[in-house]
């Protein structure tokens, strides 16, 4: 099945106006310094969100309180109508949430296929898939997903050989396998060339609809080709939400980022 065919069948499948994750009001306080001040987002299952901000706005601790990672000081985090605030990171990932870094990590002297499989397996007890074998079940949702992820042809591959870009879609790949049904991206088109950041977005774009992604990234080309909503965060707090060309045209986020970077010219 090509990508297009695959995203439209999963478009019209997908449940997109149910509420999955709801950051409500989420403060960190790091010493008295405020990572997050009051933030709160929405997102629906199965729909793409777009995090930007400048360097430190709060990006990165916003998935951190999301996963459990941080602790935040005051506010809610809902995932699938319950309270994950309090729960430990292992509970949240149980509960469908995954971010990139969280899977084992590639293992370079496995192939392709086989980090796949170690991903998949739900227990996450990794020698056990060795020993016990892999179910049929399991075997082709690997199949689909090497599929997704652009590497069928390379799934013998160790996967210490794989490109940069490919490496990264392998781990997107295996984010995939853990069944999670939101999946945190950070940076996912870090170190990439323009042809593959454009197969990144095209990748990203097959997975929404069974699942739920925020990425951030700031990479102004690769969010055009993602065309997803954006959000724009500032020192902790909320700046503005819309599509990317709005946020492209909004003098507001131009301000933002002019600001930090004369910050940044003037410190460096
Ligand atoms: N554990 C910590 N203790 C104290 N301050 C922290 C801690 N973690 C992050 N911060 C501060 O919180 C602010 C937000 O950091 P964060 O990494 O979330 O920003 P970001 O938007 O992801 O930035 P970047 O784009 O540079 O990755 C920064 O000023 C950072 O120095």
């Amino acid at each position: 099945m090509n990508a297009q065919a695959t995203a439209s069948h999963i478009g019209t499948t997908a449940p997109a106006s149910t509420l999955l994750l709801a950051v409500d009001g989420v403060t960190v306080d790091f010493d008295g310094f405020k990572a997050l001040n009051g933030f709160s987002l929405t997102l629906d299952r199965g729909t793409l969100r777009v995090l930007i901000g400048p360097n430190g706005a709060g990006k990165s601790t916003l998935c951190d309180a999301i996963i459990g990672r941080v602790r935040a000081t005051s506010g809610r985090v809902i995932f699938k109508d319950q309270d994950i605030t309090h729960l430990p990171e292992h509970e949240i990932v149980r509960r469908g949430i995954c971010r990139k870094f969280q899977t084992p990590g590639v293992l370079p002297g496995l192939s392709v296929v086989d980090n796949l499989m170690i991903a998949a397996k739900r227990d996450r007890r990794w020698w056990s898939t060795f020993r016990h074998g892999v179910a049929a079940e399991e075997k082709a949702r690997v199949a689909d997903i090497l599929e997704t992820i652009g590497l069928a042809d390379r799934a013998a591959a160790p996967a210490g050989h794989l490109a940069h870009g490919e490496k990264q879609w392998l781990e997107i790949g295996m984010v995939v396998a853990t069944r999670a049904d939101l999946l945190l991206l950070d940076e996912p088109t870090a170190g990439m060339g323009p042809a593959e950041t454009s197969q990144t977005a095209a990748l990203i774009r097959r997975l929404v609809g069974q699942h739920a992604v925020l990425v951030i990234d700031h990479d102004m080309s690769f969010l055009e080709q993602l065309d997803a909503r954006v959000t724009v965060m500032h020192q902790g707090q909320f700046l503005k939400e819309g599509s990317v060309a709005a946020i492209r045209a909004d003098a507001d986020v131009a301000a933002v980022y002019l600001g930090r970077a004369k910050e940044d010219t003037h410190h460096g």
